[in-house]
């Protein structure tokens, strides 16, 4: 059986369809990213597999059961739009980050000077490592994302969801984030969904892509329909070129 199964899944705002039959499995360590139209339902999505909301119709189960309500010990879910806490520094943001997996949720003695040695790792991975006494709103909003997303990493969830995590980072803060969940991800047999609206990142990190789009559409009533998976790209190996996708899109007959 799959790690994640979402079987026939409908969800409606109202009498809104926002995305209906949504059927895909996911074998533990993939790396999913999705991909989609702005507004047709990936976050709506990562929030079914959060078990933030549950399905108008239909079932989704993460390791042979209906997703928990709360991240926890079995199921280390951490969702990357968890805002930081203001009043704890950089480094006991992330010491917080790793203790979600405790009963307790804290450390103490040797284990907490271990906690701090690896939020020390974790921050230099993230470029935060000169900050780490400093508290979050003393960073730049891009910092204080990477902090976000340095604190998810660091619960080393057995899922990690992040609705476009490097959205708002510069070119060269994003690749380096992109080297530092790939090593992350060779390093746990972490299953991570990624929506992003970069396309050459969802091939560059994912094993697969998942496309949300709208097979049936009503030019006079545009919220008729809800989206569903429309392609399911294998990704790894360099996966489908790019390029190519683009151009098969665009070919014209010459004659
Ligand atoms: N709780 C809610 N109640 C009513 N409508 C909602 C709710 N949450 C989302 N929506 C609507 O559902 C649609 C899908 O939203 P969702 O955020 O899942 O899309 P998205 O694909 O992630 O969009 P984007 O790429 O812009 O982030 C949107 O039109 C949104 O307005």
């Amino acid at each position: 059986m799959s790690f994640v199964t979402v079987k026939n899944v409908f969800q409606t705002y109202g009498r809104r369809p926002i995305i209906e039959r949504v059927n895909v499995e996911i074998e533990e360590g993939e790396f999913i990213s999705i991909v989609g139209a702005s507004g047709c339902g990936k976050s709506t999505f990562l929030r079914l597999l959060l078990a933030q909301e549950t399905p108008t119709f239909g079932s989704v189960s993460i390791a042979g059961a209906a997703p928990a309500t709360e991240p926890g010990l079995d199921r280390g879910v951490v969702f990357q739009r968890y805002s930081v806490f203001p009043h704890l520094t950089v480094r006991d943001n992330i010491v917080a980050g790793g203790s979600f997996r405790r009963p307790w949720g804290r450390f103490f003695g040797a284990e907490r000077k271990a906690a701090m040695a690896r939020a020390d790792e974790t921050l230099a991975r993230c470029g935060l490592d000169h900050v780490a006494d400093q508290y979050p709103a003393t960073l730049s909003g891009g910092m204080q994302q990477r902090l976000a997303i340095g604190q998810a990493l660091a619960a080393r969830p057995r899922v990690l969801l992040l609705d476009e995590p490097f959205g708002a980072l510069d070119p060269g803060t994003r690749l380096s984030m992109h080297e530092f969940l790939t090593e992350l991800r060779a390093e746990t047999l972490m299953t991570v969904f990624m929506v992003t609206h970069d396309l050459h990142e969802a091939f560059k990190l994912g094993d697969r892509v998942l496309v949300f789009d709208k097979p049936r559409w009503d030019p006079h009533d545009p919220n008729a329909y809800g989206a569903t998976i429309t392609f399911d790209f294998d990704a790894r190996d360099g996966g489908i070129p790019f390029q190519a996708l683009e151009e098969k899109t665009h070919v014209l007959q010459a004659h």
